[in-house]
């Protein structure tokens, strides 16, 4: 059902299924039909990498999720593939998070089906049967934080500009309970409450030591070590491993399923607000002014 919304999305988008398949083929060779995500496959290792490629900051527009779902989906249903790295094409950013344009001045229809987007990617995300590593190698505010923190395993380029969290409340924003739920089982109660409040976005030596991100390397080993990772959880047997992930997460996920379209309604309410679409403006508008 959620892939047959994401392909109509990307149907309206222009994009031929045919070739968006091709993109995620097993035959070793980069395939890039899908624009904003590129697959390298390397079938013989059983591993995918995803890069995403959806410039200038690898914001969540809700092309570039629909093609994410779809690109997961694919490998989900491949059992050539039992590890993904997910990283970025473009070193210095890992992704902004989501699109601000997909949340400012549009109509309640879009601002529901760009929600069900970002709500599918998390679930195809947080309960994959495949061992998922972050190859963090940029920043990573909000959304995109939430994408690391629903892999197995992340790992930070070591670069005090590479800071990662959920930042929500400085946006006037609020992570709903899901997001909340995400880092709560990644750092505990405690250090999310702070976390989530301050919307606080850690450096790599802070993100480690709160447990934000499972090791931090030099800029130029994020990927290689990513693929050590990856090799070690692939010497454990798919079956244990799957229900244990299963077992540690399931609950969580139901917890979005069983409310999800009051979840999407909740959104919808939230974004439409005039104070908040002002909240989401100034912002835009602050990023805007940076560069000047
Ligand atoms: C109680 C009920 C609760 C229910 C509520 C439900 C839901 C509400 C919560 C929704 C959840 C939202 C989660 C999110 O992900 S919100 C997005 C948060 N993201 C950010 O704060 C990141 C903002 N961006 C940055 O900090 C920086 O851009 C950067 C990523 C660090 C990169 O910096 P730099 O390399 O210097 O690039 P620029 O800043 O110059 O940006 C270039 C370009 O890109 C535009 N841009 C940046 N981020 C975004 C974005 N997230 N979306 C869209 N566009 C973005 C930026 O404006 C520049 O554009 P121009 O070139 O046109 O100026």
């Amino acid at each position: 059902m959620a892939l047959v919304a994401a392909r109509g999305t990307l149907l309206r988008a222009g994009v031929r299924l045919g070739t968006e398949a091709a993109a995620c083929g097993r035959n070793g060779t980069r395939r890039s039909a899908s624009h904003r995500v590129l697959v390298e496959p390397d079938a013989a290792a059983g591993i995918a990498t995803i890069k995403f490629k959806n410039p200038p900051v690898n914001s969540l527009t809700l092309e570039f999720l629909t093609e994410l779902i779809i690109c997961l989906e694919k490998l989900e249903n491949d059992k050539t593939f039992r590890g993904v790295i997910l990283t970025s094409n473009s070193p210095g950013i890992f992704s902004a998070g989501l699109d601000l344009r997909e949340m400012c001045g549009k109509n309640p229809a879009h601002y529901a089906e760009y929600w069900r987007a970002v709500q599918e990617l998390w679930l195809k995300l947080y309960v994959s049967n495949m061992i998922l590593v972050a190859a963090i190698n940029g920043a990573s505010p909000a959304g995109g934080c939430l994408m690391s923190l629903s892999c197995d395993y992340r790992v930070l380029a070591d670069n005090p500009r590479y800071k990662v969290g959920l930042n929500e409340t400085l946006l006037g924003i609020v992570a709903p309970f899901w997001f909340r739920d995400t880092l709560v089982n990644t750092i505990g109660h405690r250090a999310s409450e702070r976390a989530l409040q301050l919307g606080l976005l850690f450096p790599p030596a802070e993100a480690l030591q709160v447990g934000m991100v499972d090791q931090v390397v030099p800029e130029d080993q994020v990927h290689s070590t990513a693929l050590s990772v990856i090799t070690q959880w692939l010497a454990i047997p798919d079956h244990a491993r799957q229900l244990t992930k299963s077992m540690m997460r399931k609950a969580t996920t139901d917890n979005l399923i069983k409310q999800r379209e009051a979840d999407i309604q909740n959104f919808v309410s939230f974004i439409s607000r005039d104070s908040i679409q002002k909240s989401l403006q100034m912002y835009i508008e602050k990023l805007k002014q940076k560069k000047s």
